[in-house]
């Protein structure tokens, strides 16, 4: 059931994925199922519809990051982290949370999938130190981008990237932005089956 429907979405994209990949990415939504009922890990409690509104919406940020260290603040269930480690088996993601029974999860689904690119860790944003250079720091529905950008700005150096994944365009956030940060670019997202806006928005420092 869930298998169709994700050969079907990626149909509509130019993302190409493995068997394996979808095989894992498909894991990961029974186990979103699974564990959801126990933890609430999210709103969203069909998986057909996680599928498109969690799947899909953090797949399709996947063409857009460059670099091979990201941390993804704020993870939750692991979205966009999870799915993005699935896509991007070259690439290292810290995946940050301050919740106990989240980190668990993910815990679970790194060792379910065998996910060898992926660290989950309990800890408040502010207070993590990364052991490893860091490319970017990635979010979604996570904070506003002053205070994604005062909150993490420790876990990047000068060529380092915040990217935020957001719904409607944030002018306002992006007018009210700490000095020392510069927009580099708003990317305009299309999700199969979504019907709503999504940007990526990137930022440097400056
Ligand atoms: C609304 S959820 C979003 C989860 C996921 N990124 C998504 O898109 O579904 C926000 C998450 O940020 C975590 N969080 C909030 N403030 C945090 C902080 N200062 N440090 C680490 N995690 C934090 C919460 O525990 C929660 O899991």
């Amino acid at each position: 059931m869930l298998q169709p429907l994700l050969t079907s979405l990626l149909a509509q994209t130019d993302i190409v994925l493995s068997d394996k990949q979808q095989q894992q990415l498909v894991a990961y939504v029974e186990l979103l199922d699974k564990w959801n009922k126990a933890y609430n890990l999210t709103s969203v409690r069909d998986p057909k519809e996680m599928m498109v509104k969690h799947i899909m919406d953090s797949l399709v940020v996947a063409p857009h990051l460059t670099g091979k260290h990201y941390i993804d603040v704020g993870t939750g269930p692991g979205l966009p982290g999870i799915v993005l480690a699935i896509a991007l088996p070259d690439t290292q993601f810290v995946l940050l949370d301050s919740l106990g029974k989240r980190v668990r999860f993910l815990m679970q689904v790194k060792h379910a999938l065998g996910l060898d690119n992926v660290t989950p860790v309990q800890s408040r944003v502010e207070e993590y130190q990364p052991s490893v250079k860091l490319d970017g720091v990635l979010s979604r529905a996570f904070a506003s981008l002053q205070d994604m950008v005062q909150w993490c700005s420790h876990l990047i150096d000068d060529s380092g990237r915040f990217v935020a994944l957001k719904g409607q365009f944030p002018d306002e956030e992006l007018e009210n932005l700490p000095a020392g940060t510069k927009f580099e670019q708003d990317i305009s997202l299309d999700v199969p089956k979504l019907d709503a806006e999504r940007h990526l928005i990137i930022l440097s420092k400056d």
